[in-house]
Formats: structure tokens, sequence, C-alpha cells
């Protein structure tokens, strides 16, 4: 049986926790960090296979593959002094500190691999870039739908940077919701209508015989509506500016 400890139990941790363990038939025993005590215990109350431990080092005591889900200013309090033997594999899930760094705060000769689970591991949906590519890590993240390593950190980390536009992409669809609303449509309706658009917009993205632009252009009529928003709202300025905090988010991160 696989052990698998997961220091730092918020959205990310948790949602791995749920994918490991949800409705799932003979899944891994997980032990959590005790840091956010409510949703660790909310957790182990809710699966058999999950309990919480005494502390950080219990965690990495019990497991063979610990994951590390703690926000960035928090990695060093949670790794510091934590002893982790050679046959331990450590994954770290936080954006923005490269392998190099975790070995050093870590000081452990134990592999340490980073990746970019996101929320649909809770329905084990998931495409996750891991680096470097191990087999233990690629197929735990096979298991929460699928791993893709990454060549190099470089890489890993634009595909890290492009994580960084999912709430824009929310936020953008709820604009378009309140304004339905603010021009007599319910609420409700405008929400359910908005999110039907795109969830059939996300649909035609697995149609991977089509690129992009001829997406785009499949879902556009000559001077018709989408052309003028596109090209009035999503001009080469608003472009630019997407790009070039692309391009900061990617600085900060390498
Ligand atoms: N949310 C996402 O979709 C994704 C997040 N990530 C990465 O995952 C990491 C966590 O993000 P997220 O889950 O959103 O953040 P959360 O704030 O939801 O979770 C972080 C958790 O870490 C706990 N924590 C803080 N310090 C320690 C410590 N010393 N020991 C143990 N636990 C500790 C916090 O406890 P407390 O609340 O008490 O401070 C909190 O429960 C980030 O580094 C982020 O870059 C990566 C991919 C996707
Ligand atoms: O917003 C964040 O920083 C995290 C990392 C990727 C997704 N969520």
């Amino acid at each position: 049986m696989q052990h698998i400890g997961i220091i730092g139990v918020g959205e990310i941790g948790g949602a791995v926790v749920d994918g490991l363990s949800d409705g799932v038939e003979d899944p891994p025993r997980v032990h959590l960090s005790p840091r956010g005590a409510r949703a660790a215990a909310e957790l182990s109350g809710r699966y058999a296979n999950v309990e919480v431990c005494a502390g950080n080092q219990e965690v990495v005591d019990r497991s063979d593959l610990v994951i590390l889900a703690v926000r960035r200013p928090d990695v060093h309090d949670a790794l510091a002094g934590l002893r982790v033997d050679d046959g331990t594999v450590v994954v770290s899930v936080v954006a923005g500190v490269a392998v190099a760094d975790l070995r050093a705060i870590l000081g452990t000769g134990a592999p340490v691999v980073r990746a970019i689970p996101l929320p649909p591991v809770r329905e084990r949906r998931c495409v996750t870039v891991t680096y470097p590519s191990h087999p233990v890590v690629d197929a735990f993240f096979g298991r929460l739908g699928e791993a893709l390593p990454a060549a190099d950190e470089a890489a890993f980390n634009v595909m890290s940077a492009l994580t960084g536009t999912l709430t824009t992409h929310y936020a953008f669809l709820g604009t378009l919701a309140t304004w339905a609303a603010g021009h007599g449509i319910a609420p409700d309706e405008a929400e359910r209508y908005v999110r039907g658009l795109f969830q059939a917009a996300g649909r035609s993205l697995g149609d991977e015989t089509r690129s992009l632009q001829r997406l785009a252009a499949d879902h556009e009529t000559p001077n018709g509506l989408n052309e003028r928003v596109r090209t009035t709202w999503f001009d080469p300025g608003n472009a630019e500016a997407l790009t070039k905090v692309l391009d900061a988010v990617l600085g900060d991160l390498g």
C-alpha cells in the first residue's frame, strides 16, 4: 500500500486528498499535516484512509511520497529541520520555488520533483505538469488524470505562468453574467446561459484537428458580433498587456 503525505492542507492539498480518496476502491493511506486543523479534521472524518499527524516530521516519516502544498512564503518554515531519507519522494506544488532551492532547504538526497496539479485533480481529470520526470510521481499524477513531464525547469515555469490566468477567465465570465443581469435577465438565468456558452466552447477545445485560430474563425461571422468585440476590446494593446503580465509572472517564477 502506498503512503502519501500532504504538508499544507489548503485548497490544492485538499483537492489532491479528494482525488485520491473519493469513491476510490483501494485508496492509498494519506497522512496530513496538522496545520489548517479544520480542513484536515474534515478530510480525516470523511475518508477512512486519511489521518492527521501530530507534525510535519510525522507526515514525512509515515510516507513514501510527500506533497508540499504550502504558500511560497511558508516553504522555509514548513521544511526547515525536517529529516527526509533518500527513499522518500518529495513533490512540491509551490509555484516559483526551484528544485535547487528545495534541495538546499531539505539537505536530502531524496528525489525532489515539482508539479502543477490544479483543482480538477478532485475529479481525477487534471493534466499535471511535472519536472523532472520521475516514474513514481508521473504514475501518481496519472491516477489523478494525466502527468505531463516538462522538458526542463524553464519550460515548467512557462506552464506555471499559464496557470496564473485561470481566475481571470472566471472573472471574465462573471462580468458577462453581471452585464446581462444589468440588462434585465434574471441573475441565475444569466449565469446559467454564460456557463452553457463556455462549456460548449470548452468542449470544442477537445477537437485537436482544429487550431485555436481555426476554432476562433469558425465561431466568427465576417463583420459580425464576435469580430466586433474581439477587434475593439481584445485589441493589440490589450493582447500586449496580457503578454506583459505573463512575462512579469514568469520573471518572478524563474
Ligand atoms: N490553488 C491552486 O489551484 C494551486 C495552488 N498551487 C500551489 O499550492 C500552494 C498552496 O496553494 P493553496 O492550496 O491555494 O493555498 P492555501 O492557502 O489554500 O493552503 C496552504 C495551506 O498551507 C498551510 N500551511 C502554512 N504553513 C504551513 C506549515 N508550516 N506546515 C504545514 N502547513 C502549512 C496553511 O495553513 P494556514 O491556513 O493555517 O496558514 C494552508 O492550510 C501554493 O504554493 C500554490 O502556488 C499550485 C497549483 C494550483
Ligand atoms: O494562483 C496561484 O498562485 C496558484 C498557482 C496556480 C494556480 N493557482
